[in-house]
């Protein structure tokens, strides 16, 4: 087995120009590896490119150059192994309606080959809840039931890596905690997972890495609380006792929020906290109250991708 459950270099992906569509450099030189046994977070705005990442490691998009090593096969020279070690649940909902659930994991096992002696189709079932709807057909599903069955889907062959499109875009909090809970269990058992969301504090609670894309690019890539711990900026929060004057201190950010209480942004590197004190008490404030509030994972992804002109 490889250190790494993905590895890639320069990975570029040009779509052709169609009818009225122009062609577009989706990607435009990707090196990333995957560690085995991560949860990995790929984020990034609409239109970035996650999905076209996603779509060549899973075999649906042809890269236009570049390098993809899948679990160690190289996908050009061994592409059905590196397809075998991995399953994607995509975005979109589309399935045959007249499948039940416990036919579309069969003949998902089949097209992957797997024989029918190392099926496990009643304990995907029961891992997506989906037992007591074995037969349903699909189309009488709820959008919830359809989600989960493509998470079954996903594992029908026993990937190594497991690819998440967005898989909590649109699902209420009940379905959300199960497929979290799911993906935290198959992790624990060794899997790789590897997910795209745009729920930045959904990213920064369940991914140990994460890797930024804008514009086709990778701008950023480190462990989650490394990342955050880059974001040089801290907010000082002050409940004055009554009504407060104060101008702030040279680089400090001052705003009032609707409770009275003022907020005064600074950057460690150049601002302590006790200058601030000192002026609050220079301009004679009595405190009240007093909080910190640290960057987030959000703060983080608003600096990199705004610094590039995306809003
Ligand atoms: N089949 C295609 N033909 C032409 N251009 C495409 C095609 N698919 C995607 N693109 C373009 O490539 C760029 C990257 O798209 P991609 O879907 O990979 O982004 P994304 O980061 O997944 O966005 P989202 O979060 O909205 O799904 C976008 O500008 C998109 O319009």
């Amino acid at each position: 087995m490889s250190q790494n459950a993905i590895e890639i270099e320069g990975l570029t992906k040009t779509y052709a120009p169609s009818g009225k569509q122009p062609g577009k450099k989706a990607l435009k030189g990707i090196d990333l590896n995957i560690p085995a046994g991560s949860i990995f977070g790929l984020l990034g705005p609409n239109g970035a490119g996650k999905s076209t990442l996603i779509n060549i490691l899973a075999g649906l998009v042809l890269k236009t150059s570049g390098k993809v090593r899948i679990w160690g096969f190289d996908q050009d020279v061994n592409p059905r192994q590196s397809r075998a070690a991995i399953g994607v649940m995509p975005q979109e909902l589309n399935m045959d309606p007249f499948f039940s659930p416990r036919s579309a994991l069969e003949v998902q096992a089949g097209l992957y080959g797997v024989p029918k002696s190392q099926r496990t189709t009643d304990e995907i079932l029961a891992m997506i809840g989906l037992t007591d709807k074995a037969e349903a057909y699909a189309r009488t599903l709820s959008g919830g039931m359809r989600r989960r069955l493509l998470l079954g889907k996903a594992l029908v062959h026993h990937p190594q890596i497991l690819v998440l499109d967005e898989p909590t875009a649109g699902v209420d909090i009940e379905l959300r905690q199960m497929l979290w809970k799911n993906i935290r269990k198959l992790n624990e058992q060794g899997m790789t997972i590897i997910l795209t969301t745009h729920y930045l504090e959904e990213a920064e609670e369940i991914c140990d890495e994460i890797a930024i894309v804008n514009h086709g690019e990778i701008l950023i890539r480190d462990k989650t609380a490394a990342l955050v711990g880059r974001m040089d900026k801290k907010t000082l929060v002050i409940l004055p006792q009554g009504a407060a004057d104060i101008t702030p201190p040279k680089g400090v950010t001052l705003t009032h929020r609707r409770n009275g209480a003022l907020a005064f942004t600074y950057h460690t590197s150049q601002t302590n906290a006790s200058e601030i004190l000192d002026a609050l008490r220079a301009a004679n404030i009595v405190i009240q109250d007093v909080a910190t509030e640290e960057p987030d994972l959000e703060d983080v992804f608003v600096a990199l991708t705004s610094e590039k002109g995306v809003a």
